[in-house]
């Protein structure tokens, strides 16, 4: 912005038809704004012509500044220093001595601390962002960071309360998931380089991880919308990898480049009106047909996440028996017809399209069933380790956003002449939300390491109790942090929109993590019977 202005000419706009202000000694024309704007009219009026900066933030957070200034900014005072250059880029030091992490191809830091990135609030990011050190991460994953998080916020964050009143997120930005290379990055297993020829910039596809992935998930939950983030990789996360890992090589290389560019979208259709957590129990049916070419597949899905955006849907089937062993997955293809999608209204991720499917005698070619017929299960179970893990690193980083909101707000909110953070009680709510972060947290990264050390199958066995655990830990955490944020917010988090928007919009989407994917309670009973029962293979002495 090149134009300056003494405060003497914005004074001058004061009084006639032009209504200017100052926020942080830039100069915002809101002349034509002030009649839309949400806090009234009358308000701008009283401080045109003035620097307005302190009643502005009072008001405001970052985001507002970053979604109108391109649109209301005229200029700056003149008074106004210029940005710093920003610095030049330190010598290179020397690589840090890094290992494989067997079997996996790629390299972890020895635990050499990355430079501090973000604004240092402590407890607000992950401590290596923080400049402790971790084994974990290394310099690309530090680059990933940047890429992400610039992208995010310039592109993503600003909208995202609109879009999520909206329920839907513009598909420009899907498009953007592909072209970056991210979709392509959040499978749970390698970059698959022969179906997609997008990259992503900072990582070589031979370096990428579980950890890069982690990454994408964890900045992405940033913006503090479980609608944002399953709108984008919610269908995708779990809808896709059972296809890649157990899918025929002729389906994959007809429809897995569509997906991976972000052009087609993918689901996963477990869940039915009458099975959810108890998945033996499916009723959706797939008869062959007689000349042995096709699935015939009668019945309902619910709760179906991207459902309505779908062009694909792994299915749960039954072609068997009842019980575990008479189940199959299918690939269905909306084109077939037959298949009819409606939204669901619910309490929370309203952007994520959660969706009634019914199938009313869809076609479905016999070269469309991902694994073995009836034995479904197996891909079904294997792909839970992925979605709980994708759920966890949701939890910790809305938990995250619920702290970081609230210890910026106790930092400018005064009650009784104190700001908030002066008050112990509210100390007391940000230790025990910091406390809660850091353990889930750091379960994670060591699941996370654990998973990357072994291959999907041993994962499965040895890491699905302590998972099933951790994703129960991480959706506490995140109810626990919602509420303590909603107290501190008080009435701006029970309002929607404004200050305490992702706090607001957060305690509605609380349900849709504690629920889905295994129940809290499924998942604690389901961490102690499978850790048992694995230990005592192992020799466990009890
Ligand atoms: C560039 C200038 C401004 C823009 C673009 C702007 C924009 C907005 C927006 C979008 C909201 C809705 C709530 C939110 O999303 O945060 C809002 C609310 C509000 N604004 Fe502004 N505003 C500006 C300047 C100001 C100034 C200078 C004041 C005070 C002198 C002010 C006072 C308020 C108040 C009191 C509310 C209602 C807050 C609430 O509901 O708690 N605004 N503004």
């Amino acid at each position: 912005m090149s134009k300056t202005f003494s405060a003497e000419d914005v004074a001058t706009q004061g009084k006639g038809a032009n209504t200017w202000v100052i926020i942080d000694e830039d100069v915002y024309d809101v002349s034509k704004f002030q009649d839309e704007h949400p806090g009234g009219k009358k308000i701008l009026q009283r401080v045109a012509g003035k620097d307005a900066s302190k009643q502005f933030w009072k008001y405001h957070n970052e985001g507002i500044l970053k979604k109108y200034k391109g649109q209301l900014q005229i200029g700056s005072l003149n008074t106004k220093k210029a940005a710093p250059e920003p610095p030049a880029p330190a010598p290179k030091k020397a690589a840090p001595a890094v290992k494989p992490a067997a079997p996996s191809s790629s390299t972890i830091t020895k635990g050499e601390p990355q430079d501090p990135y973000g604004e240092l609030i402590p407890f607000a990011d992950p401590s290596w962002y923080q400049g402790y050190a971790s084994p974990y991460f290394n310099e690309t994953h530090a680059a990933l960071r940047s890429e992400i998080r610039q992208w995010v916020e310039t592109e993503i964050e600003p909208y995202v309360t609109e879009w999520d009143e909206a329920k839907n997120v513009p598909e420009h930005i899907y498009k953007q998931m592909g072209e970056r290379g991210y979709l392509a990055g959040m499978l749970g297993t390698h970059y698959p380089v022969d179906h997609t020829p997008h990259r992503v910039q900072s990582v070589a596809p031979e370096n990428w991880d579980l950890f890069h992935e982690m990454l994408l998930t964890d900045e992405l939950s940033r913006t503090g919308s479980g609608g944002l983030v399953w709108n984008l990789i919610g269908g995708y996360g779990i809808g896709c990898p059972p296809l890649v890992k157990f899918g025929k090589k002729p389906l994959v290389d007809r429809i897995l480049p569509g997906i991976l560019a972000g052009d087609k979208r993918i689901c996963l259709a477990i869940t039915e009106p009458d099975a959810g957590s108890d998945v033996a129990n499916l009723g959706c049916e797939a008869k062959l047909s007689e000349d042995g070419k096709h699935y015939i597949v009668n019945g309902e899905k619910k709760w179906i996440t991207n459902g309505v955006f779908a062009d694909y849907f792994t299915t749960a089937v039954r072609t068997g028996k009842d019980g575990m062993n008479g189940l199959s997955v299918l690939l269905i293809e909306r084109e077939a017809g037959g298949v009819s999608t409606r939204r669901m209204d619910c309490q929370g991720v309203w952007s994520s399209g959660t969706t009634y499917v019914t199938f009313e005698d869809v076609k479905v070619p016999v070269e469309n069933l991902i694994g073995k017929e009836n034995q479904g299960f197996k891909v079904i179970m294997t792909n839970f380790n992925h979605e709980r893990i994708g759920i966890v690193i949701q939890c910790v980083r809305f938990s995250r956003v619920c702290y970081e909101e609230s210890m910026k707000y106790a930092h400018k909110r005064k009650t009784f002449n104190k700001r908030l953070i002066d008050h112990p009680v509210i100390r007391m709510k940000l230790a025990h939300m910091a406390r809660q972060i850091e353990a889930t947290y750091n379960w994670l990264e060591n699941i996370i390491y654990q998973c990357q050390s072994m291959d999907e199958t041993e994962a499965m066995l040895k890491l699905g109790g302590a998972i099933a655990g951790l994703k129960a830990q991480s959706t506490q955490c995140f109810e626990f942090c919602a509420r303590e944020a909603s107290q501190i917010f008080g009435g701006l988090s029970y309002s929607r929109g404004g200050q305490g928007a992702k706090i607001e919009r957060l305690y509605r989407d609380v349900r849709a993590y504690a629920i889905p994917g295994g129940s809290e309670e499924i998942m604690l009973d389901l961490s102690m019977r499978q850790s048992l029962r694995v230990h005592s293979m192992f020799g466990m002495k009890l």
